[in-house]
Protein backbone atom coordinates (compact mmCIF):
# COMPACT_ATOMS: atom_id res chain seq x y z
CA UNK A 1 0.00 0.00 0.00
CA UNK A 2 1.80 3.46 -1.02
CA UNK A 3 -0.22 5.72 1.00
CA UNK A 4 -2.05 4.90 4.26
CA UNK A 5 -5.76 4.76 3.35
CA UNK A 6 -8.31 6.50 5.94
CA UNK A 7 -11.14 3.93 6.46
CA UNK A 8 -14.31 5.16 8.47
CA UNK A 9 -16.04 2.59 10.86
CA UNK A 10 -19.97 3.20 11.23
CA UNK A 11 -21.43 0.82 13.40
CA UNK A 12 -23.16 0.97 16.20
CA UNK A 13 -21.78 -2.53 18.19
CA UNK A 14 -18.54 -1.70 19.86
CA UNK A 15 -17.33 -4.79 20.13
CA UNK A 16 -17.50 -4.76 16.34
CA UNK A 17 -16.39 -1.78 15.59
CA UNK A 18 -12.81 -2.04 17.79
CA UNK A 19 -13.03 -5.42 16.28
CA UNK A 20 -12.81 -3.79 12.80
CA UNK A 21 -10.67 -0.95 13.68
CA UNK A 22 -7.62 -3.63 15.16
CA UNK A 23 -7.76 -5.47 12.29
CA UNK A 24 -7.30 -2.02 9.52
CA UNK A 25 -4.81 -0.62 11.82
CA UNK A 26 -2.91 -4.64 11.68
CA UNK A 27 -3.04 -4.69 7.91
CA UNK A 28 -1.83 -0.69 7.36
CA UNK A 29 -4.73 1.13 7.17
CA UNK A 30 -5.17 4.21 8.79
CA UNK A 31 -9.04 4.54 10.44
CA UNK A 32 -10.73 7.98 10.87
CA UNK A 33 -12.42 7.02 13.84
CA UNK A 34 -15.52 4.82 14.54
CA UNK A 35 -19.34 6.51 14.04
CA UNK A 36 -22.69 4.84 16.22
CA UNK A 37 -25.30 7.05 14.27
CA UNK A 38 -25.02 9.09 10.32
CA UNK A 39 -24.63 12.19 12.38
CA UNK A 40 -21.66 11.13 14.17
CA UNK A 41 -20.36 9.62 10.64
CA UNK A 42 -21.15 12.68 8.79
CA UNK A 43 -19.06 14.94 11.33
CA UNK A 44 -16.46 13.15 11.36
CA UNK A 45 -16.40 13.09 7.64
CA UNK A 46 -16.23 16.51 7.20
CA UNK A 47 -13.65 16.59 9.57
CA UNK A 48 -11.10 13.42 8.47
CA UNK A 49 -12.11 12.85 5.01
CA UNK A 50 -11.84 9.08 4.87
CA UNK A 51 -11.22 7.18 1.77
CA UNK A 52 -13.22 4.52 2.63
CA UNK A 53 -16.48 4.08 4.92
CA UNK A 54 -17.17 0.57 6.32
CA UNK A 55 -21.09 0.97 7.07
CA UNK A 56 -23.28 -0.95 9.04
CA UNK A 57 -27.13 -0.70 8.11
CA UNK A 58 -28.91 -0.38 11.60
CA UNK A 59 -27.18 2.27 13.97
CA UNK A 60 -28.30 4.24 16.40
CA UNK A 61 -30.64 6.86 15.53
CA UNK A 62 -33.70 6.72 13.08
CA UNK A 63 -31.11 6.97 10.15
CA UNK A 64 -29.95 4.04 8.42
CA UNK A 65 -26.70 3.27 6.91
CA UNK A 66 -28.46 3.36 3.68
CA UNK A 67 -29.28 7.11 4.06
CA UNK A 68 -25.65 7.32 4.45
CA UNK A 69 -24.85 5.67 1.70
CA UNK A 70 -26.59 7.94 -0.34
CA UNK A 71 -24.95 11.35 1.27
CA UNK A 72 -21.70 9.29 0.41
CA UNK A 73 -22.57 8.51 -3.07
CA UNK A 74 -23.01 12.63 -3.46
CA UNK A 75 -19.85 13.18 -2.21
CA UNK A 76 -18.05 10.28 -3.52
CA UNK A 77 -16.74 8.86 -1.00
CA UNK A 78 -16.43 4.91 -1.92
CA UNK A 79 -18.33 2.25 0.89
CA UNK A 80 -18.57 -1.23 1.75
CA UNK A 81 -21.38 -2.37 4.22
CA UNK A 82 -20.64 -4.80 6.78
CA UNK A 83 -24.17 -6.27 8.33
CA UNK A 84 -26.32 -9.09 9.59
CA UNK A 85 -29.05 -8.16 7.70
CA UNK A 86 -29.39 -9.71 4.64
CA UNK A 87 -33.69 -9.52 4.14
CA UNK A 88 -34.35 -9.26 0.44
CA UNK A 89 -36.01 -5.78 0.78
CA UNK A 90 -33.24 -4.37 2.37
CA UNK A 91 -30.73 -5.89 0.06
CA UNK A 92 -32.90 -4.03 -2.89
CA UNK A 93 -32.19 -0.57 -1.18
CA UNK A 94 -28.51 -1.64 -0.96
CA UNK A 95 -28.57 -2.17 -4.62
CA UNK A 96 -29.74 1.18 -5.05
CA UNK A 97 -26.93 2.53 -3.34
CA UNK A 98 -23.91 0.67 -5.68
CA UNK A 99 -21.59 -0.18 -3.30
CA UNK A 100 -18.20 -1.79 -3.53
CA UNK A 101 -19.39 -4.83 -1.60
CA UNK A 102 -21.43 -6.44 1.12
CA UNK A 103 -19.63 -8.02 3.67
CA UNK A 104 -21.93 -10.58 6.00
CA UNK A 105 -21.62 -10.76 10.41
CA UNK A 106 -19.98 -12.58 11.21
CA UNK A 107 -16.98 -12.49 8.93
CA UNK A 108 -13.39 -13.67 9.68
CA UNK A 109 -10.09 -11.12 9.41
CA UNK A 110 -9.37 -12.71 6.03
CA UNK A 111 -12.47 -12.31 4.73
CA UNK A 112 -12.79 -8.64 5.56
CA UNK A 113 -9.52 -7.80 3.98
CA UNK A 114 -9.96 -9.45 0.68
CA UNK A 115 -13.06 -7.73 0.15
CA UNK A 116 -11.39 -4.36 0.83
CA UNK A 117 -8.52 -4.88 -1.88
CA UNK A 118 -10.49 -6.20 -4.24
CA UNK A 119 -12.73 -3.29 -3.73
CA UNK A 120 -9.99 -0.70 -3.62
CA UNK A 121 -8.57 -2.40 -6.94
CA UNK A 122 -11.81 -2.31 -9.00
CA UNK A 123 -12.38 1.82 -7.57
CA UNK A 124 -9.17 2.52 -8.88
CA UNK A 125 -9.88 1.31 -12.30
CA UNK A 126 -13.82 2.25 -12.44
CA UNK A 127 -13.08 5.86 -10.88
CA UNK A 128 -11.38 7.17 -13.89
CA UNK A 129 -13.89 6.30 -17.33
CA UNK A 130 -16.90 7.14 -15.15
CA UNK A 131 -15.29 10.66 -14.05
CA UNK A 132 -14.52 11.36 -17.66
CA UNK A 133 -17.88 10.13 -18.81
CA UNK A 134 -19.68 12.32 -16.25
CA UNK A 135 -17.78 15.11 -17.65
CA UNK A 136 -18.28 14.52 -21.16
CA UNK A 137 -22.25 14.66 -20.24
CA UNK A 138 -22.07 17.45 -18.46
CA UNK A 139 -19.74 20.15 -19.76
CA UNK A 140 -20.36 19.43 -23.25
CA UNK A 141 -24.18 19.60 -23.32
CA UNK A 142 -25.10 20.26 -19.37
CA UNK A 143 -26.98 17.02 -19.38
CA UNK A 144 -27.47 15.58 -16.32
CA UNK A 145 -28.09 11.63 -15.89
CA UNK A 146 -26.25 8.14 -15.78
CA UNK A 147 -29.41 6.04 -14.94
CA UNK A 148 -29.52 2.92 -17.50
CA UNK A 149 -33.11 4.21 -18.66
CA UNK A 150 -31.66 7.43 -19.66
CA UNK A 151 -28.10 6.52 -20.94
CA UNK A 152 -30.48 4.24 -23.16
CA UNK A 153 -32.11 7.36 -24.30
CA UNK A 154 -28.83 9.13 -24.88
CA UNK A 155 -27.67 6.36 -26.85
CA UNK A 156 -30.51 7.02 -29.19
CA UNK A 157 -29.88 10.82 -29.38
CA UNK A 158 -26.02 10.20 -30.31
CA UNK A 159 -27.15 7.67 -33.09
CA UNK A 160 -29.90 9.90 -35.00
CA UNK A 161 -28.58 13.51 -34.23
CA UNK A 162 -26.22 13.96 -37.46
CA UNK A 163 -28.21 12.46 -39.28
CA UNK A 164 -31.39 14.17 -41.29
CA UNK A 165 -33.75 12.14 -39.87
CA UNK A 166 -37.14 12.96 -38.23
CA UNK A 167 -37.12 12.84 -34.83
CA UNK A 168 -39.92 12.27 -32.37
CA UNK A 169 -39.41 13.00 -28.42
CA UNK A 170 -41.69 11.52 -25.94
CA UNK A 171 -42.25 12.07 -22.61
CA UNK A 172 -44.20 13.53 -20.02
CA UNK A 173 -43.98 17.23 -18.99
CA UNK A 174 -40.37 18.47 -17.75
CA UNK A 175 -38.66 15.08 -18.70
CA UNK A 176 -36.07 17.39 -20.59
CA UNK A 177 -37.79 16.83 -24.22
CA UNK A 178 -36.70 20.68 -25.45
CA UNK A 179 -33.33 20.26 -23.75
CA UNK A 180 -32.87 16.57 -25.50
CA UNK A 181 -34.07 18.43 -28.77
CA UNK A 182 -31.24 20.94 -28.75
CA UNK A 183 -29.23 18.54 -28.28
CA UNK A 184 -29.72 16.76 -31.05
CA UNK A 185 -29.48 19.99 -32.97
CA UNK A 186 -26.01 20.92 -31.47
CA UNK A 187 -24.71 17.82 -32.70
CA UNK A 188 -25.93 17.90 -36.44
CA UNK A 189 -24.40 19.58 -39.14
CA UNK A 190 -27.16 22.30 -39.12
CA UNK A 191 -25.88 23.43 -36.01
CA UNK A 192 -24.39 26.91 -37.00
CA UNK A 193 -27.99 27.91 -37.51
CA UNK A 194 -30.53 28.40 -34.42
CA UNK A 195 -33.05 25.81 -33.79
CA UNK A 196 -36.38 27.33 -34.43
CA UNK A 197 -38.98 26.26 -31.69
CA UNK A 198 -42.36 26.55 -31.98
CA UNK A 199 -45.21 25.51 -29.30
CA UNK A 200 -48.26 24.67 -30.83
CA UNK A 201 -49.91 24.26 -27.49
CA UNK A 202 -49.68 27.81 -27.21
CA UNK A 203 -50.98 29.84 -30.29
CA UNK A 204 -55.10 30.11 -30.73
CA UNK A 205 -55.43 28.38 -33.70
CA UNK A 206 -55.85 31.66 -35.79
CA UNK A 207 -52.47 32.34 -34.97
CA UNK A 208 -50.60 29.11 -35.65
CA UNK A 209 -50.99 29.02 -39.34
CA UNK A 210 -49.31 31.74 -39.84
CA UNK A 211 -46.56 31.51 -36.98
CA UNK A 212 -45.94 28.37 -39.20
CA UNK A 213 -45.99 29.06 -42.85
CA UNK A 214 -45.83 33.11 -42.53
CA UNK A 215 -48.33 35.55 -44.28
CA UNK A 216 -48.64 38.14 -47.13
CA UNK A 217 -49.48 42.14 -45.92
CA UNK A 218 -52.64 42.31 -46.08
CA UNK A 219 -53.72 38.58 -46.38
CA UNK A 220 -56.58 38.95 -43.70
CA UNK A 221 -57.99 41.89 -41.40
CA UNK A 222 -54.77 42.59 -38.81
CA UNK A 223 -51.85 41.23 -41.50
CA UNK A 224 -50.24 45.04 -41.71
CA UNK A 225 -46.98 43.51 -42.88
CA UNK A 226 -45.26 40.38 -44.66
CA UNK A 227 -44.08 37.98 -42.10
CA UNK A 228 -42.05 35.23 -42.28
CA UNK A 229 -42.83 31.83 -40.76
CA UNK A 230 -41.18 29.66 -38.74
CA UNK A 231 -40.47 27.28 -41.43
CA UNK A 232 -39.18 29.64 -43.61
CA UNK A 233 -36.88 30.82 -40.40
CA UNK A 234 -35.36 27.33 -39.81
CA UNK A 235 -34.60 26.95 -43.62
CA UNK A 236 -31.00 24.69 -43.58
CA UNK A 237 -31.38 24.38 -39.70
CA UNK A 238 -34.04 22.47 -37.68
CA UNK A 239 -37.71 22.99 -36.23
CA UNK A 240 -38.56 22.12 -33.21
CA UNK A 241 -42.61 21.38 -32.65
CA UNK A 242 -43.36 21.18 -29.38
CA UNK A 243 -46.96 19.67 -28.01
CA UNK A 244 -47.35 18.51 -31.48
CA UNK A 245 -49.91 16.75 -29.88
CA UNK A 246 -51.98 19.57 -29.26
CA UNK A 247 -52.14 21.06 -33.38
CA UNK A 248 -55.72 21.20 -34.42
CA UNK A 249 -56.90 19.10 -37.28
CA UNK A 250 -56.82 21.75 -40.24
CA UNK A 251 -52.92 22.33 -39.46
CA UNK A 252 -51.77 19.18 -39.40
CA UNK A 253 -52.95 18.68 -42.76
CA UNK A 254 -50.99 21.62 -43.82
CA UNK A 255 -47.77 20.15 -41.86
CA UNK A 256 -48.57 17.31 -43.25
CA UNK A 257 -47.79 18.54 -46.80
CA UNK A 258 -44.94 20.85 -46.19
CA UNK A 259 -43.30 17.71 -44.57
CA UNK A 260 -43.98 15.79 -47.60
CA UNK A 261 -43.10 18.31 -50.15
CA UNK A 262 -41.07 20.22 -48.43
CA UNK A 263 -42.56 23.52 -49.59
CA UNK A 264 -44.60 26.51 -47.73
CA UNK A 265 -46.55 28.77 -49.22
CA UNK A 266 -47.33 31.92 -47.29
CA UNK A 267 -51.12 32.88 -46.58
CA UNK A 268 -52.21 35.04 -49.42
CA UNK A 269 -49.58 34.44 -51.31
CA UNK A 270 -49.13 32.30 -54.63
CA UNK A 271 -45.59 31.14 -54.64
CA UNK A 272 -44.28 28.46 -53.27
CA UNK A 273 -41.05 28.16 -51.66
CA UNK A 274 -39.01 25.29 -50.77
CA UNK A 275 -37.19 24.90 -47.50
CA UNK A 276 -34.93 22.20 -45.89
CA UNK A 277 -35.79 21.51 -42.24
CA UNK A 278 -35.20 19.60 -40.47
CA UNK A 279 -38.14 18.12 -37.85
CA UNK A 280 -37.99 17.36 -34.54
CA UNK A 281 -41.42 17.09 -32.41
CA UNK A 282 -42.29 16.23 -29.09
CA UNK A 283 -45.37 15.50 -26.98
CA UNK A 284 -46.76 14.39 -23.50
CA UNK A 285 -49.43 12.22 -25.30
CA UNK A 286 -50.10 9.09 -26.49
CA UNK A 287 -50.07 10.18 -30.01
CA UNK A 288 -51.39 6.32 -30.73
CA UNK A 289 -54.08 7.09 -28.52
CA UNK A 290 -54.65 10.24 -30.24
CA UNK A 291 -54.74 8.64 -33.42
CA UNK A 292 -56.96 5.75 -32.29
CA UNK A 293 -59.24 8.97 -30.86
CA UNK A 294 -59.23 10.65 -34.52
CA UNK A 295 -57.73 13.29 -32.79
CA UNK A 296 -54.36 13.15 -34.82
CA UNK A 297 -53.80 12.17 -38.35
CA UNK A 298 -52.26 9.05 -38.65
CA UNK A 299 -50.29 9.87 -42.07
CA UNK A 300 -48.85 12.71 -40.03
CA UNK A 301 -48.34 10.42 -36.94
CA UNK A 302 -46.01 7.94 -39.32
CA UNK A 303 -43.86 10.99 -40.99
CA UNK A 304 -43.00 12.34 -37.49
CA UNK A 305 -42.58 8.75 -35.42
CA UNK A 306 -39.45 7.77 -37.88
CA UNK A 307 -37.38 7.47 -34.88
CA UNK A 308 -39.01 7.83 -31.69
CA UNK A 309 -36.99 8.59 -28.20
CA UNK A 310 -38.66 8.20 -24.86
CA UNK A 311 -37.25 10.23 -21.89
CA UNK A 312 -38.44 8.31 -18.48
CA UNK A 313 -39.97 9.97 -16.00
CA UNK A 314 -37.60 10.71 -13.12
CA UNK A 315 -39.40 8.93 -10.47
CA UNK A 316 -38.12 5.56 -13.29
CA UNK A 317 -34.69 7.15 -13.35
CA UNK A 318 -34.35 7.88 -9.34
CA UNK A 319 -30.46 6.55 -9.72
CA UNK A 320 -30.42 10.50 -11.39
CA UNK A 321 -32.10 12.63 -8.64
CA UNK A 322 -29.01 12.80 -6.22
CA UNK A 323 -27.09 13.56 -9.30
CA UNK A 324 -29.54 16.01 -10.83
CA UNK A 325 -29.91 18.00 -7.56
CA UNK A 326 -26.40 18.59 -6.97
CA UNK A 327 -26.42 20.64 -10.31
CA UNK A 328 -28.99 22.37 -9.53
CA UNK A 329 -27.30 23.37 -6.09
CA UNK A 330 -24.62 24.24 -7.87
CA UNK A 331 -26.02 25.95 -10.39
CA UNK A 332 -28.62 28.46 -8.13
CA UNK A 333 -25.97 28.72 -4.97
CA UNK A 334 -23.61 30.17 -7.92
CA UNK A 335 -26.47 32.32 -9.48
CA UNK A 336 -27.46 33.72 -6.09
CA UNK A 337 -24.09 33.64 -4.21
CA UNK A 338 -25.15 31.59 -1.49
CA UNK A 339 -22.39 29.19 -0.80
CA UNK A 340 -24.31 25.94 0.08
CA UNK A 341 -22.70 22.95 -1.02
CA UNK A 342 -24.57 19.85 0.67
CA UNK A 343 -28.04 18.82 1.01
CA UNK A 344 -28.84 16.74 4.61
CA UNK A 345 -29.59 13.67 4.71
CA UNK A 346 -33.38 14.21 5.37
CA UNK A 347 -33.64 16.75 2.44
CA UNK A 348 -32.14 13.66 0.48
CA UNK A 349 -34.73 11.42 1.80
CA UNK A 350 -37.22 13.64 0.75
CA UNK A 351 -35.88 13.97 -3.05
CA UNK A 352 -36.31 10.15 -3.15
CA UNK A 353 -39.22 9.57 -1.41
CA UNK A 354 -41.12 11.85 -3.84
CA UNK A 355 -43.15 10.95 -7.31
CA UNK A 356 -41.56 13.76 -9.14
CA UNK A 357 -45.16 14.38 -11.24
CA UNK A 358 -43.75 17.83 -12.73
CA UNK A 359 -40.06 15.64 -13.06
CA UNK A 360 -36.72 17.78 -13.60
CA UNK A 361 -38.42 20.71 -14.10
CA UNK A 362 -40.20 20.49 -10.78
CA UNK A 363 -36.83 19.20 -8.78
CA UNK A 364 -34.90 22.37 -10.66
CA UNK A 365 -37.57 24.43 -9.05
CA UNK A 366 -37.64 22.91 -5.74
CA UNK A 367 -33.79 23.34 -5.54
CA UNK A 368 -33.99 26.61 -6.50
CA UNK A 369 -36.34 27.67 -4.06
CA UNK A 370 -34.74 25.21 -1.04
CA UNK A 371 -31.34 26.94 -2.13
CA UNK A 372 -33.07 30.93 -1.51
CA UNK A 373 -34.70 29.47 1.86
CA UNK A 374 -31.50 27.91 2.82
CA UNK A 375 -29.81 29.93 6.10
CA UNK A 376 -26.46 27.93 6.49
CA UNK A 377 -24.33 26.29 4.22
CA UNK A 378 -26.38 23.06 4.12
CA UNK A 379 -29.78 22.35 2.46
CA UNK A 380 -31.67 21.14 5.56
CA UNK A 381 -35.22 20.96 4.14
CA UNK A 382 -36.85 20.45 0.48
CA UNK A 383 -40.05 22.86 0.53
CA UNK A 384 -41.99 20.00 -1.24
CA UNK A 385 -45.68 20.39 -2.00
CA UNK A 386 -48.06 18.93 0.58
CA UNK A 387 -51.32 18.68 -2.06
CA UNK A 388 -49.44 16.75 -4.63
CA UNK A 389 -49.17 13.38 -2.17
CA UNK A 390 -53.15 13.66 -2.81
CA UNK A 391 -54.78 12.01 -5.41
CA UNK A 392 -56.67 14.64 -7.48
CA UNK A 393 -60.03 13.68 -7.25
CA UNK A 394 -59.45 13.74 -3.36
CA UNK A 395 -58.47 17.29 -3.24
CA UNK A 396 -60.14 19.85 -1.05
CA UNK A 397 -63.76 20.53 -1.60
CA UNK A 398 -64.70 21.46 1.96
CA UNK A 399 -62.11 22.51 4.69
CA UNK A 400 -61.21 19.65 6.07
CA UNK A 401 -60.42 19.09 9.50
CA UNK A 402 -57.16 18.48 11.49
CA UNK A 403 -58.11 14.62 11.95
CA UNK A 404 -59.26 14.10 8.62
CA UNK A 405 -55.81 15.86 6.86
CA UNK A 406 -54.00 13.89 9.33
CA UNK A 407 -55.77 10.52 8.02
CA UNK A 408 -55.50 11.24 4.41
CA UNK A 409 -52.04 12.39 4.35
CA UNK A 410 -51.73 8.56 6.23
CA UNK A 411 -53.12 6.81 4.18
CA UNK A 412 -51.45 7.80 1.34
CA UNK A 413 -48.03 7.11 2.96
CA UNK A 414 -49.36 3.91 3.05
CA UNK A 415 -50.90 3.23 -0.23
CA UNK A 416 -47.43 4.99 -1.56
CA UNK A 417 -45.59 2.33 0.88
CA UNK A 418 -47.65 -0.67 -0.26
CA UNK A 419 -49.15 -0.50 3.21
CA UNK A 420 -45.92 -1.05 5.13
CA UNK A 421 -46.16 0.62 8.24
CA UNK A 422 -42.20 0.53 9.53
CA UNK A 423 -38.83 -0.20 8.35
CA UNK A 424 -37.30 0.92 5.33
CA UNK A 425 -39.32 2.83 2.59
CA UNK A 426 -42.52 1.76 5.26
CA UNK A 427 -44.92 4.91 5.92
CA UNK A 428 -43.49 5.77 9.31
CA UNK A 429 -39.99 6.50 7.62
CA UNK A 430 -41.25 8.53 4.48
CA UNK A 431 -43.10 10.40 7.28
CA UNK A 432 -40.22 10.96 9.21
CA UNK A 433 -42.45 9.28 12.74
CA UNK A 434 -41.38 6.60 15.27
CA UNK A 435 -43.60 3.85 14.25
CA UNK A 436 -45.29 3.83 17.34
CA UNK A 437 -46.42 6.96 17.55
CA UNK A 438 -47.50 6.24 13.54
CA UNK A 439 -49.41 2.88 14.99
CA UNK A 440 -50.92 5.21 17.69
CA UNK A 441 -52.18 7.99 15.05
CA UNK A 442 -53.43 4.86 13.19
CA UNK A 443 -55.70 3.55 15.88
CA UNK A 444 -57.08 6.73 17.25
CA UNK A 445 -58.06 8.24 13.75
CA UNK A 446 -59.18 4.58 12.92
CA UNK A 447 -56.85 3.39 9.93
CA UNK A 448 -56.50 -0.38 10.17
CA UNK A 449 -52.92 -1.87 9.66
CA UNK A 450 -52.73 -4.27 6.65
CA UNK A 451 -54.29 -0.93 4.66
CA UNK A 452 -53.43 -1.32 0.98
N1 LIG B 1 -30.72 15.78 -18.29
C1 LIG B 1 -30.83 17.01 -17.82
N2 LIG B 1 -29.84 17.55 -17.11
C2 LIG B 1 -29.98 18.80 -16.61
N3 LIG B 1 -31.04 19.56 -16.76
C3 LIG B 1 -32.06 19.09 -17.48
C4 LIG B 1 -32.01 17.79 -18.05
N4 LIG B 1 -33.17 17.57 -18.71
C5 LIG B 1 -33.91 18.67 -18.53
N5 LIG B 1 -33.25 19.59 -17.82
C6 LIG B 1 -33.81 20.90 -17.39
O1 LIG B 1 -35.12 20.66 -16.88
C7 LIG B 1 -36.03 21.68 -17.29
C8 LIG B 1 -37.19 21.07 -18.05
O2 LIG B 1 -36.74 20.52 -19.28
P1 LIG B 1 -37.49 20.74 -20.68
O3 LIG B 1 -38.11 22.09 -20.75
O4 LIG B 1 -36.56 20.34 -21.75
O5 LIG B 1 -38.65 19.63 -20.47
P2 LIG B 1 -39.86 19.27 -21.45
O6 LIG B 1 -40.00 17.80 -21.39
O7 LIG B 1 -39.64 19.90 -22.79
O8 LIG B 1 -41.07 19.91 -20.71
P3 LIG B 1 -42.58 20.25 -21.31
O9 LIG B 1 -43.16 18.98 -21.81
O10 LIG B 1 -43.29 20.74 -20.11
O11 LIG B 1 -42.37 21.28 -22.36
C9 LIG B 1 -35.21 22.64 -18.13
O12 LIG B 1 -34.79 23.74 -17.33
C10 LIG B 1 -34.01 21.84 -18.57
O13 LIG B 1 -32.90 22.65 -18.78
Amino acid sequence: MKKKEKILIVEDEFIVANDLRLILQKAGYETSGIASSVEQAQKLIDQKKPDWVLLDIILKGQLTGIDLARDLKQKNIPFLYISANTNQSILEKVKETKPYGFLVKPFRERDLLVMLEIARYRYTIEIEPTASSLSENLSIEGIIGTSPSFMNSLEKVRIVAPTDTSVLILGESGTGKERIAQVVHQRSARSSKPMITINCGALPISLIESELFGHEKGSFTGAVNRRIGKFELANQSTIFLDEVGELPPEVQVKLLRVLQEKEIERIGGDATIKVDVRIIAATNRNLEKEVAEGRFRLDLYYRLNVFPITLPPLRERREDIPLLAEYFLEKFSAKTGKRIDTISPQAVNQLNNYSWPGNIRELEHLMERSVLLATGSQIEEIPLPAVSFLPSQEQPTHIKTMDEMERDHILNALKICGGKVFGLGGAAEILNLPPATLYSKMKKLGIKQGYK
